[in-house]
């Protein structure tokens, strides 16, 4: 299940520089496979310390880390939800993503042109926002018309669509996203079928200068500042350095790089984690002599279903599964270790798998 992050924001932001950044991304060569699908969709592994401190104690062949998509979207003009521009095709490009990385300008540089003249980090997601918005609405309406019909005839489960889909519009016409909506579960699930863009998990992009990467500066704090309803993260980034350090081929001169900027590990890591975060999603692992690997579930799944992930035999068949963690690894050094000392743990269908645990599953077909 290769989760998707789309790359959005306005014309010349640095939407292309991150994503170059992100595909050429050398850190850690081994861990980082890189392969383009399409000219414009890369394949990025989730960096995860973790998996280095597995492969030091279990020595294996070969160590997997789990990957995610990133998509660089062309970039979006005032109109787009008309058609103007590259509208149409950017917005359902948008709607395929399962999460947004909106990048936003928070530099100053005379020498790359600002498509409205001036670096205002807020006035440029407003533009963006209100495209996407525009296009809920419409999403909306199509849907409305239906069920209001529906609802007209005493349909219980219409009349709770309608009430639904009109607190949504009432939201996007006061120009909030969908995801500021206080919602319900069942309103989310309700509202979830139209697969609105404004309800997708977002992280806002600063891409800064080379000075205010530690700092930050006044651009930052206004969209911090901006976006703090929004239940979303902000991550500070200069995509001008971030592909200076991603063509780094070297990891000791890219380490001696990072270190003379001062940073522990390169922006890119930082967005790729934060995209992982907001999707919901949690990493476990599998250790043996062939593989350490890094599989992806989503928060608050079962034994059988994180199985599933790596392979259907799995689900159908569970039995059980053995689980240990990290941390006891790490104490008693191999699965051997664990066993004598009692930390290995059996569990059943109903447990729920947490970060970072190890797992072994014992499946039967
Ligand atoms: N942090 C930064 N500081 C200075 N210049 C930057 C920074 N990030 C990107 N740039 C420069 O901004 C220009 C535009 O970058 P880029 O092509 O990545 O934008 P884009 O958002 O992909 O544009 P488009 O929507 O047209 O595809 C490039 O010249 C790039 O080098
Ligand atoms: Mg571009």
């Amino acid at each position: 299940m290769a989760l998707q992050c789309g790359i959005v924001g306005l014309p010349n932001v640095g939407k292309s520089t991150l994503f170059n950044a992100l595909a050429n991304n050398k850190a850690e060569a081994a861990n980082f496979p890189f392969c383009t699908i399409e000219p414009n969709v890369g394949v990025i592994s989730v960096p995860d310390p973790r998996l280095g401190e597995l492969e030091a104690l279990v020595n294996p062949q070969r160590v997997i880390p789990t990957s995610m998509e990133f998509v660089d979207i062309a970039g979006l003009v005032k109109g787009a939800s008309r058609g103007e521009g590259l509208g149409n095709k950017f917005l359902a490009n948008i709607r395929e993503v399962d999460a947004i990385a909106h990048v936003v300008r928070c530099f100053d540089d005379e020498n790359i042109v600002h498509v409205d003249g001036r670096v205002d980090p807020m006035a440029d997601k407003g533009v963006i926002d209100a495209e996407l918005q525009l296009k809920d609405l419409e999403s909306i309406e199509k849907r409305l018309q239906r069920v209001e019909k529906i609802a007209k005839s005493g349909d219980a489960d219409a009349k709770r669509e309608v009430a639904v889909l009109k607190m949504y519009t009432e939201a996007l016409e006061n120009g909030n996203n969908a995801r500021s909506v206080e919602a319900s579960e069942e309103d989310l699930e309700i509202i979830g079928h139209l697969n609105l863009l404004t309800i997708k998990p977002v992280i806002y992009v600063a891409n800064v200068d080379e000075e205010s990467i530690h700092t930050g500066n006044e651009f930052v704090d206004a969209l911090r500042e901006g976006v703090k309803d929004e239940n979303a993260l902000v991550i500070t980034v200069s995509a001008a350095i971030e592909s200076q350090i991603a063509e780094i081929e070297d990891k000791e001169e890219r380490d001696m790089f990072l270190e003379e900027y001062g940073l522990q590990e390169s922006g890119l890591s930082r967005l790729i984690r934060a995209a992982y975060e907001i999707l919901n999603l949690i990493t476990y692992f599998t250790a043996g002599v062939q593989e350490v690997r890094a599989w992806t579930i989503e928060r608050g799944w079962k034994a059988p279903q994180a199985a599933g992930v790596i392979h259907t035999d799995f689900e159908r068949g569970f039995i059980k599964a053995e689980v240990i963690k990290l941390g006891d690894y790490q104490e008693f050094k191999t699965e051997a270790g664990c066993r004598e000392n009692g930390k290995i743990s059996i569990e059943g269908k109903e447990y729920i798998v947490k970060d970072g645990d190890i797992m072994h599953f014992r499946f039967n077909v």
